[in-house]
This record gives C-alpha cells, sequence and structure tokens, in this order.
C-alpha cells in the first residue's frame, strides 16, 4: 500500500480473520485506526429446525470477536447498528426477488447500499481519510487520472465480483489492505499478530442465513404454500408439482421430484404463473443475455466492446462482447453458448483483471 501520511482509517470488522489483519496491518504501518463492526442481523429472531434459538452465537459473537481483536491491536472500536437498513435495503429485496422468480445476490446489494454507502458514511462523519475492508480486491491509479478495480491477487479468494457498482468517488475513499494478498499468507500474518481469530473458519455464504437454508428463511419471512404450483416443460406439458417457486435456481437438477428417462434441470421460473420450467441439460444454454443497471468503473470507449463476463460469483470469466443501450441496460453476447444464465444474479465485465463494470441479468438471450 502507498499511504505515504498518516491517515486517519475506519476499518470495517466482521470479527474474521480477514478484516482483523487489516486493521492490524493498518496499525502497523502507523495510521490512526479505528474499528467499527455493523450490526446488521439479530439472530436471536431466528428459530433453528429443531426449535432451538441461535440465541448468542454468529452475529453478537462476530462482534465480540471484532472488539477482541480491537483491543489487541490497541484501536478505538465502534458497533454501528443498521439492522433496519439491513432489513430494507438488503434482505427484503432478497426476499422479493426470489419471490419474483430470481436468483438475488445480497452481497452486492449489501456492498452498494450499507457498507460503501452508510459505512463510508459513517467514516466521513469520523473524519477518517478512508473506508478499510477486508475484500480481496484492489483499486490502483490509472495514467488517465481515474481509479481502477482490480482482481485481488489470490485467484481462490478474489472478491472483485461483489464491488462493481463503486464509483470513482467511493474508489477514493476506500482501501482493500488485503489485495495483493493470498488467503495463506494473510493467515500467517495473523498467527504473527498472535490474532485470537487467527484460526477462525470462513464465513457462511450468506451472512444472515446461518445454516445456509435459505428456503426455510424465506418462508421464515413471507410464509410457504402460496408460490406452489406446477413444474412444466417448455412446451407446457405438466410434469409435477412443486411447493413454492422460490425453492428452485436456474441450472438446478435436484429436488424436482420427477421420474424422467434423461436428467432434467430448472431452465426457468415463472413467478407469474407459478410455474418452474424444467429441460435437458442442452436447454440451459443461453447465446447471451440482457443487463439492466449497468454501471461502469472503466466506460467503454464504443457502443460495442469486447470483454470477458463473470455471470455468477463461481464462475470462470468468459469472453464475450458487450453492447450498451440507453437507460443503464447492456446486451451480453457470449463467444461460446454459456450455461445457466439466471435472472437477479449478477454479471460483472473483465477486461483481464480489472472490472469494467456490471449490471443485473434481466434474461437470458
Ligand atoms: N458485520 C460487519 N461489520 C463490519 N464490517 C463487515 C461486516 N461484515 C463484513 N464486513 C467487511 O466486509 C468485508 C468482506 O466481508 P465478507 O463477509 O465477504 O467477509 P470475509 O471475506 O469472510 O472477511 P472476514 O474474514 O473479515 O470476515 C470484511 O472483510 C469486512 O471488512
Amino acid at each position: 500500500m502507498a499511504l505515504k501520511d498518516k491517515q486517519r482509517i475506519v476499518v470495517a470488522m466482521s470479527g474474521g480473520v480477514d478484516s482483523s489483519v487489516a486493521a492490524a496491518l493498518l496499525k502497523e504501518e502507523g495510521h490512526e485506526v479505528i474499528g467499527i463492526s455493523m450490526q446488521v442481523w439479530d439472530y436471536s429472531k431466528f428459530t433453528a429446525p429443531d426449535g432451538e434459538k441461535f440465541g448468542t452465537c454468529c452475529s453478537l459473537d462476530d462482534i465480540y470477536d471484532a472488539r477482541r481483536v480491537a483491543e489487541q491491536v490497541g484501536i478505538p472500536f465502534y458497533v454501528v447498528n443498521f439492522e433496519e437498513e439491513f432489513q430494507r435495503l438488503v434482505i427484503d429485496d432478497f426476499v422479493d426477488e426470489y419471490f419474483r422468480g430470481r436468483t438475488p445476490n445480497p452481497c452486492v446489494r449489501c456492498n452498494e447500499r450499507i457498507k460503501f454507502a452508510l459505512l463510508l458514511h459513517k467514516a466521513r462523519e469520523l473524519g477518517a481519510d478512508y473506508l478499510a475492508t477486508g475484500h480481496y480486491a484492489r483499486i490502483e491509479g490509472g495514467e488517465d487520472g481515474r481509479l481502477h478495480l482490480l482482481r485481488g491477487l489470490d485467484p481462490g479468494k478474489d472478491q472483485s465480483y461483489f464491488l462493481f457498482t463503486l464509483t470513482q468517488e467511493q474508489l477514493g475513499r476506500i482501501l482493500f489492505p488485503l489485495g495483493g494478498m493470498t488467503k495463506p499468507e494473510v493467515r500467517q500474518l495473523a498467527a504473527r499478530y498472535a490474532l485470537r481469530v487467527a484460526e477462525k473458519g470462513e464465513s457462511q455464504e450468506i451472512c444472515f442465513v446461518p445454516d445456509n437454508d435459505y428456503v426455510r428463511f424465506l418462508e421464515e419471512e413471507r410464509g410457504a404454500g402460496e408460490m406452489a404450483g406446477e413444474i412444466v416443460d417448455r412446451a407446457g406439458n405438466v410434469l409435477g408439482r412443486h411447493e413454492g417457486t422460490y425453492r428452485y435456481t436456474v441450472g438446478q437438477r435436484r429436488g424436482l421430484g420427477i421420474a424422467h428417462p434423461h436428467p432434467l434441470y430448472v431452465v426457468g421460473v415463472d413467478a407469474a404463473r407459478r410455474q418452474v420450467i424444467v429441460g435437458p441439460k442442452e436447454e440451459l444454454l443461453a447465446a447471451g443475455l440482457t443487463a439492466a443497471n449497468v454501471t461502469w468503473i472503466a466506460p467503454p470507449a464504443a457502443e460495442t466492446v469486447e470483454a470477458t463476463c463473470k455471470i455468477r460469483y463461481r464462475h470462470h470469466p468468459v469472453p464475450c462482447l458487450v453492447t450498451v443501450r440507453e437507460g443503464g441496460r447492456a446486451e451480453v453476447r457470449f463467444r461460446e453458448p454459456e450455461k445457466s444464465v439466471t435472472p437477479g444474479q449478477a454479471v460483472v465485465f473483465y477486461a483481464g483483471d480489472e472490472v469494467l463494470g456490471g449490471g443485473w441479468i434481466e434474461e437470458r438471450r
């Protein structure tokens, strides 16, 4: 990192290894570091399948860990309560999207609407020059005078996909101290600093669904039963019934409960008709997609540009042509047909290691 002078930096501390190491590194570099944890979700609302309350575990334990790490590192520590905002801006969107027949990405929403909006604002109120997080991504200044967002150096941990909504103004206020490191290096540093969280495991996929059972989460939020309906093929033949469209995601094979000579996959979800559409593997392939709410970190120089794109987080970027349309829309054409284009997921455009921009998948083409 190339910060010359001593800066005031707020570190977003989740209680995990990554943000703990980020805080320790910045402190060691001599900056004035302040730790903040966001309380975004109250697990005591959550009932486990056996009726047990999750109670004191998870989010409160994480905040406890963050506080103890802050003490260890020797920095002041605060907790901000964003529960109401997180419910409104992340969870309600997550639930709505599933009930619209789409598969949402709450981590992008949280970055866009909570971490790099409300928390960044809070950091500014505290007089901080920067907000640092433990994300694996890099920000670099270019010769064009703009800031560029690059993949994290560790290909297994790169989180740039979740950050495509960042603006120039936000990028100028953010630090990703771990962007140039690998996870094993970060773990070694945690051990060297003797951080109490050095051995802590990876965080779960969706922070507000502690047992990863998102179906049960949705049903607790909105109730079950209403979205039940038919399982059909593309020709409209009824092959079976399902208990709720939100239980299905494009590309899914399990849980269909249909006896059929060939494996069947979910190829579409029509929430208005309460139908889950299934077909053989070939029907998963799409030549392209349309995207809405597209934003650019590196604005394209022409109406159509070559890029690679990721259509979900765990996707290897594939070559494509992106055509910019009016109203923040874009059309994407893959060089080779691509499997499981899923409405509601983010499509993120890259040039090599650089994030050009991204948007939200509307439909396959
Ligand atoms: N509840 C929280 N309060 C403050 N900051 C948070 C919180 N949750 C996540 N962050 C910040 O966002 C970053 C990325 O979050 P993510 O949930 O992907 O965690 P992670 O990659 O497992 O990192 P960590 O090991 O720090 O938990 C974290 O490193 C941290 O800086």
